[in-house]
């Protein structure tokens, strides 16, 4: 048994929906019993965000718009993908139910002129919702018994609405109970992506880009011999192709690699989706939708691309570093502990830390959005330190980068670090700060965002990632 998942681009439309079509319908000549994973329609999953956040402002406009955006894609693709009229009027009729409930959930929003949680992760996966309808119609109509099943009752969640937290052993009863009943059936069921449900059946969200973890856990729910995820690009890559235009795919490389890969911005893959496959030692799978012929990125246990060095150089832009300084901080214990406890408790995520050798200055990386909420956090937290003079300054510079160079043949060997900041000081790119974790798989430093481009292209160009052609 095997899941497939489908991004946003990769069920963007009609045409990429038929695509989706034919791939499950090689798979299936493969192996008989699959689980298709479906993310919203790209763009829908931010529309609806964007029109129940102005909602919450009042603006009933925004619903009203956003609702004909949301109506107009999803019964034109319909339209396009299922020509028997009968089986087109009962899933419009299904897909109309949600376009009103989002409507009227939408205006609730507005007349209380507030957005609660557990209702903006309600109307979050509503693209999810439809996007499996349409999928499971269009497999259907291909002669692919399919059904569409609400992860609601599948992935059963703590209540950290727009975070929410597996629990991997209700979710395996749950799956098992409601899946394996369709799979000996001989039916495809289509499984939204991005949603779960707490115990007693409130829908909540994995996360934005949530839709891939959904593929792995259900994967390890049920115990899946791969997972496959289909995209928009031919697999993880020695650097984003569109900052690098050389850049070439990785064949085969390990589960500690993807991860470090995908947390430091390679969004072919969320960084949670390997957790709950690790343990089982179940690969995983990035395809190309585009180009399904292509062999794409193995995921596993074990790296089958030898490469003596760095494989791999991303970036995340968009972000902030602060900067927690002052001559007193040196032998002052406890500060780091309370700067970190800080953020915690203001829920900001932290990306990369840092710290001085003479200890009078401790940095880390946020997402740029949380700066000066995070500012402020710190001032209020360290108002002692600062009032005994160990602390002097909070500050924050954005907007910035890092930038990561991964790959598990760095480990034990020397002089790599001297090559990559050789080649960006040559790019020209200048280094604000510099972390190495001690598994040694990987080097990330901060530069300013306008220089992360130039800094990931030197880098892949001084390993000779392009060239070398790995795999
Ligand atoms: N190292 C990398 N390898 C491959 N793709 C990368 C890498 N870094 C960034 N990307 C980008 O990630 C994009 C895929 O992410 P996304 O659009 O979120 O996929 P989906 O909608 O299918 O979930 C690719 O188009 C590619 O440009
Ligand atoms: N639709 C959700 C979940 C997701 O995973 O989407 P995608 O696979 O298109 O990145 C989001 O936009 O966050």
């Amino acid at each position: 048994m095997q899941i497939h998942k489908f991004g946003g681009t990769s069920v963007g439309n009609a045409e990429r929906i038929q695509q989706l079509v034919a791939i499950v319908e090689a798979e299936r000549k493969r192996k008989t019993r699959l689980v298709v994973v479906v993310s919203a329609m790209s763009g829908i999953t931010n529309l609806l965000l964007e029109a129940t956040q102005q909602a919450a402002q009042g603006e009933v406009a925004a619903i009203t718009a956003a609702g004909a955006t949301l109506r107009a894609r999803h019964l034109e693709a319909l339209e396009q993908l299922v020509s028997d009229g009968a089986a087109r009027y009962a899933v419009a009729a299904e897909l109309e139910a949600f376009f009103d409930r989002f409507a009227r959930i939408g205006e609730g929003i507005a007349l209380v002129g507030e957005l609660p949680p557990r209702a903006q992760d309600f109307i979050a996966g509503l693209g999810e919702r439809l996007s499996a309808r349409l999928v499971a119609a269009a497999l259907n109509s291909r002669g692919l018994a399919s059904v569409a099943c609400d992860a609601d009752r599948l992935i059963i969640t703590d209540d950290t609405f727009g975070a929410a937290v597996p629990d991997l052993a209700a979710t395996a009863l749950a799956t098992r109970e409601r899946l394996l009943p369709l799979l000996d059936a001989g039916q495809i069921p289509v499984v939204t992506g991005f949603i779960g449900a707490t115990p007693d059946g409130v829908p909540t969200t994995l996360g934005r880009g949530g839709s891939d973890y959904s593929a792995g856990i259900l994967g390890a729910a049920l115990e899946a011999e791969a997972v496959v995820i289909w995209t928009d690009a031919d697999g993880f890559m020695t650097a984003d192709p569109r900052l690098v235009a050389d850049a070439q795919v990785l064949s085969h490389i390990s589960y500690a690699e993807a991860g470090e890969l995908a947390y430091y911005g390679a969004k072919v893959l969320h960084p949670k989706t390997l957790l709950p496959l690790i343990p089982k030692g179940i690969p995983l799978y990035i395809k190309n939708s585009f180009r399904p012929e292509g062999t794409g990125t193995k995921v596993s246990a074990t790296t089958g691309d030898w490469h003596a060095d760095v494989k791999s150089v991303t970036s995340i832009t968009g972000l902030a570093l602060l900067t927690v300084a002052g001559r007193g901080m040196l032998g002052v214990p406890g500060i780091a502990a309370r700067t970190f406890a800080a953020v915690a408790a203001a829920g900001v995520n932290v990306l990369l830390i840092s710290q001085s050798s003479s200890e009078n200055n401790l940095c880390f990386m946020v997402e740029g959005r949380d700066a000066e909420r995070t500012r402020s956090a710190l001032v209020k937290a360290l108002s002692l330190e600062f009032h005994h003079g160990c602390v002097e300054r909070v500050e924050v510079l954005t907007p910035v980068a890092i930038v990561s160079a991964v790959g598990a043949g760095m480990r034990g060997r020397p002089g790599i670090a001297a090559r990559i900041f050789s080649a960006v000081a040559a790019a020209p790119a200048n280094v604000i700060a510099i972390a190495q974790g001690s598994s040694e798989i990987n080097i990330s430093f901060v530069v300013a965002e306008s220089e992360a481009a130039a800094a990931v292209s030197a880098i892949h160009e001084r390993f000779e990632l392009g060239a070398k052609g790995l795999g």
